[in-house]
């Protein structure tokens, strides 16, 4: 992207950023409550059109969005099962009959999350670690090239945040491109390359290491003792 800024009415959220994410690596969006990065992951999937600037995307399909497991409702009545699928209808259109090629990919990626015993229990009942493997399920289920994810491993015990690590390391081989925003500076370093953002800016770009020195984490959080 090049010199992309956007709003949300009067308020400008993202400032002349230019910046690069690179084909089947993982690059992690960091920076602190407020800083742009889901606004960021917003205007790459298109929700959120850039005021001014440029996006260039190479591949044709789509983007997949696994959005913060607090964004759905638990009221939706749908099974775990039911949420995977919906992925598929990135390639079929809603509420058409699966193909056996599309229940096929549903049931590796429930296998992929560890979620094959959580297949038929309602979404909206699930614990916050399980809910989030049967999003990023659903977003690996729609076979994207490009994967945007907002902090997928918040607040998930060791076991689920591993999974779901595995699951994107495995993914990234398959050849998807992963942009995730996370808060977790130890997810961020064993990232491929690096976003920080501070104020709608980028603050810098490239391996993890280089962006994330104790200068710029403290410039970026504004607390002594983060790095
Ligand atoms: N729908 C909206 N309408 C108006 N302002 C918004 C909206 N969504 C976000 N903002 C504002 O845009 C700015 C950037 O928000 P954004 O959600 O992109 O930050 P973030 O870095 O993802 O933060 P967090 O770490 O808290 O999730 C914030 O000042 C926020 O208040």
């Amino acid at each position: 992207m090049r010199d992309v800024s956007a709003s949300y009415g009067s308020r400008r959220v993202l400032v002349d950023v230019t910046a690069r994410v690179p084909r089947s690596q993982v690059t992690a969006v960091v920076g602190a409550n407020g800083a742009g990065k889901s606004s960021l992951l917003n205007v790459i999937a298109g929700t959120l059109p850039p005021t001014s600037g440029t996006l260039r995307r190479t591949g044709s399909r789509r983007p997949a969005y696994v959005v913060q497991r607090s964004d759905v409702s638990d009221a939706l009545p749908i099974t775990v099962r039911g949420t995977v699928e919906m992925g598929r209808w990135a390639h079929r259109g809603p509420w058409r009959r699966l193909t056996a090629r599309d229940h096929a990919v549903v049931a590796d990626c429930l296998a992929r999350l560890d979620i094959r015993d959580l297949a038929e229990r309602q979404l909206g009942a699930l614990s916050g670690g399980q809910r989030q493997r049967a999003l990023v399920a659903q977003g690996l289920a729609q076979e994207a090239e490009l994967l945007l994810l907002d902090e997928p491993g918040a607040g998930l015990d060791l076991a689920a945040q591993t999974r779901i690590e595995d699951a994107l390391a495995q993914a990234c081989r398959d050849g998807v491109t992963v942009l995730r925003v996370t808060h977790d500076l130890d997810v961020a370093r064993r990232a491929d390359h690096c976003l920080l953002l501070r104020d709608g800016r980028l603050v810098a770009e490239g391996l993890p290491e280089a962006v994330l020195t104790p200068e710029r984490v403290r410039a970026a959080w504004g607390v002594p003792d983060l790095a």
